[in-house]
């Protein structure tokens, strides 16, 4: 750091640097990079004047701490404090495998041209490319050999390293001791696929997109989409920094960044918080179903070598969810000795007392994964949110100066338990459609109309159209068994060409019942070495949030939000939250005898609480970029 080279300062944000040098692979401050300036990624070339910003900002905000006194202070108003700007061709939201697809692509297209000035931006509010992405993973590899045919390849030096090849399939119906074979439908026979740790998989993306000179921003939370004048988007703004708990400025105040682009492309995964906003501003929805979802809870163990069985996937259905319950569960042998074990819960279900994490740790003692897990040892443990709504779900992809990629459209193929395929291909179509409208014209709004048609004649279309029926069965007066003998005749005989497209029923929001119209579930203690505790579990993720700001699961009235949901529901928040944040602690002072808690610093952005809270008060919002969880492995 020294002072006396003009752009070579450490430039900080929340303790993130934010230059990173794509030859070290590590985040350095500009001065310690070392690569040609050729080489250098064009973060470090364009964020030179970020010192500045900073120095101008701490100023502007020093002269008003200066100026306020107490009385004043309440007055003083952040958003009257202009924010930067910069302006880039087009900005992603989001460096999950859509959005860094998108930005591969997008920056292939342009170096072909010759055009290396044309700036692709990606905006992750994880500290480290990959850290927030939780998933199983065996992934089908038809994208990532189209945007990098020799990702794999011996003499490629840059290929990724760490993916094993898919061995045997089994599929299993569980009842609580016993696993009985079941036949594996087409759509789940992984025979060519591969199975990887999605995290260390998007990390080595990264890598790949700084080399043909995307601009990755880690450790940036797009906070607030912006509008131009006739309403099209005009772009992202990240959230202000160092705002304390009560909604004041700190000390360590800095105004977010406003990323104008012609076209913004929303790649946050399931229930983007942005998404979610845009949907609804250009009305995405109107000509398909509800969104439907469900929460998958994961670890990943080091098992005993005798144990493991390198390429096995086992899928299962049944114990211990209940009849009634959609979901099931997957475990995936990888790497060295590693074992990827998780639990998919739908997020429709009725009963309050239903726990998801207790449902995963109860599945982790059934013989047919105890007798793998004994002896090992769980070195990760994360649960996300992932759309389960499919094709009935899909909604307009394209809106003026903007799209939607990846699950944040919601490309899931259920039956399959597959999604980063789609989610890669969305983003590639999308950037080959913005690529060719931006080329088209130096000005104006665009629109993505290619991106809506490219995706209809897409393998995705026709992917999600074949099982669209699936998943919906399971809603029949028969239930569970009446969907797997369905979901059977769709995949052997039917294949999607019935004229009849079921529907989805209630939102999973609107589908809880009262809790006193079921018995209380009582969970088993964990043991402590198969199943274990909620705060042990949430050690493992790394969470970590600064407790002085804002609470980013937002609540309007807390004592409101009380008097609606617990009487009926009997603090269900707690247990659908896989990380232990929603607490109703007794406090005899007040109505109902308990005080609604949010311990928003174990929050691992997994989304449920905004798509499963019963009135639909609990909003999620990007806490300060870099927080939340630090995955690897998942
Ligand atoms: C438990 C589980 C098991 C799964 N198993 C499989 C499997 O075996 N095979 C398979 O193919 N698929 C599987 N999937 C699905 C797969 O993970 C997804 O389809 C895929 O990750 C979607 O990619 P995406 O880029 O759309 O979203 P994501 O992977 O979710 O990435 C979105 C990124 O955007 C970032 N982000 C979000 N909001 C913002 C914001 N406002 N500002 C900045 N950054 C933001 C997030 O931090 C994240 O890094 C599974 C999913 C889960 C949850
Ligand atoms: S608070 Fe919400 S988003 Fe955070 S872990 Fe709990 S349910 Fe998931």
């Amino acid at each position: 750091m020294s002072a006396s080279v003009p752009w070579a300062r450490c430039v900080q944000r929340s303790g993130q640097t934010l230059a990173r040098c794509s030859l070290k692979r590590t985040s350095v401050v500009a001065a310690t990079c070392r690569a040609p300036s050729r080489a250098r990624p064009s973060t470090l070339r364009s964020l030179t004047y970020l010192p500045m910003r900073r120095a101008q900002n701490a100023r502007l905000f020093s002269t008003t701490a200066r100026r306020l006194m107490p009385d004043e202070e309440d007055a003083f108003d952040p958003a009257s404090i202009e924010r930067e700007s910069d302006e880039v061709d087009v900005c992603i939201v989001g460096g999950g495998p859509a959005g860094l697809s998108a930005a591969i692509r997008l920056k292939q297209l342009a170096n072909e041209a010759g055009n290396e000035d044309f700036r692709v931006l990606v905006l992750e509010k994880a500290g480290d490319l990959g850290a927030h992405i939780l998933s199983g993973a065996v992934i089908q590899p038809s994208s990532i050999n189209e945007l990098i045919p020799d990702w794999l390849d011996e003499s490629n030096p840059d290929r990724f390293e760490h993916a094993t090849p898919a061995g045997t399939d089994r599929m299993r119906f569980l009842t609580k001791t016993s696993s009985i074979p079941i036949p594996a439908p087409p759509q789940m026979s992984n025979h060519g696929n591969y199975i990887v740790s999605l995290n260390q998989f998007v990390k080595w993306l990264g890598e790949r997109a700084e080399e043909v000179g995307v601009e990755v921003y880690p450790g940036f939370a797009a906070a607030e989409v912006l509008y131009n004048a006739d309403g099209s988007v005009k772009g992202v703004a990240t959230n202000d920094l160092g705002m304390g708990r009560d909604g004041k400025p700190k000390d360590t105040f800095e105004r977010g960044m406003e990323f104008h682009a012609r076209v913004t492309m929303f790649g946050e995964g399931c229930h983007g918080s942005l998404t979610k906003q845009v949907i609804s501003k250009f009305d995405l929805r109107k000509d398909s179903q509800h969104q439907t979802y469900g929460l998958g809870l994961k670890e990943v163990w080091e098992v005993d070598p005798a144990k493991f069985e390198k390429g096995l996937i086992v899928h299962s259905m049944g114990y211990p969810l209940p009849k009634e319950v959609y979901g099931g569960s997957f475990m995936y042998h990888f790497g060295d000795n590693l074992v990827s074990l998780g639990l998919v819960v739908s997020l429709d279900y009725e009963n309050p007392w239903l726990s998801p994490y207790q449902e995963f740790q109860k599945l982790k003692h059934h013989p047919l994964f105890k007798d793998v897990l004994e002896g090992g040892k769980c070195i990760s443990y994360g649960a996300r949110a992932l759309v389960e709504g499919g094709f009935q779900s899909i909604p307009k992809v394209a809106f003026p100066g903007g799209a939607l990629i990846g699950d944040s459209a919601g490309f899931i193929n259920v039956p399959k338990v597959k999604g980063t395929h789609n989610a890669m291909k969305s983003g590639m179509l999308a950037a080959e459609a913005a690529w060719n409208a931006l080329s088209s014209t130096d000005e104006g709004t665009v629109f993505l109309y290619e991106y809506e048609e490219s995706l209809r004649k897409s393998p995705i279309w026709k992917e999600l159209k074949e099982v669209r029926n699936m998943r919906p069965s399971f809603h029949s007066p028969l239930g569970m068994y009446g969907g797997i003998v369905y979901s059977g005749l769709e995949a052997y005989v039917l294949k999607g060409r019935t004229p009849w497209t079921l529907k989805h029923k209630t939102p999973d929001y609107a589908s809880t019942k009262p809790a006193d119209k079921f018995p209380k579930i009582e969970y088993e203690k964990p043991d402590g070495k198969i199943s274990f505790d909620i705060l042990t579990s949430v050690s493992r993720t790394g969470t970590n949030h600064e407790e002085d700001q804002p609470v980013h699961l937002q609540v309007k009235d807390w004592d409101e939000h009380t008097d609606k949901t617990y009487p009926p529901f009997k603090g269900l928040e707690n247990r659908f939250c896989p990380a232990g944040v929603y607490e109703y602690v007794e406090d005899e002072s007040k109505p109902h005898g308990v005080r609604f808690q949010i311990n928003s610093q174990n929050c691992i952005h997994c989304k449920t609480c905004d798509i499963k809270a019963p009135h639909q008060d609990i909003n999620w919002q990007v806490p300060q970029g870099g927080e939340g969880p630090k995955y690897y492995m998942t």
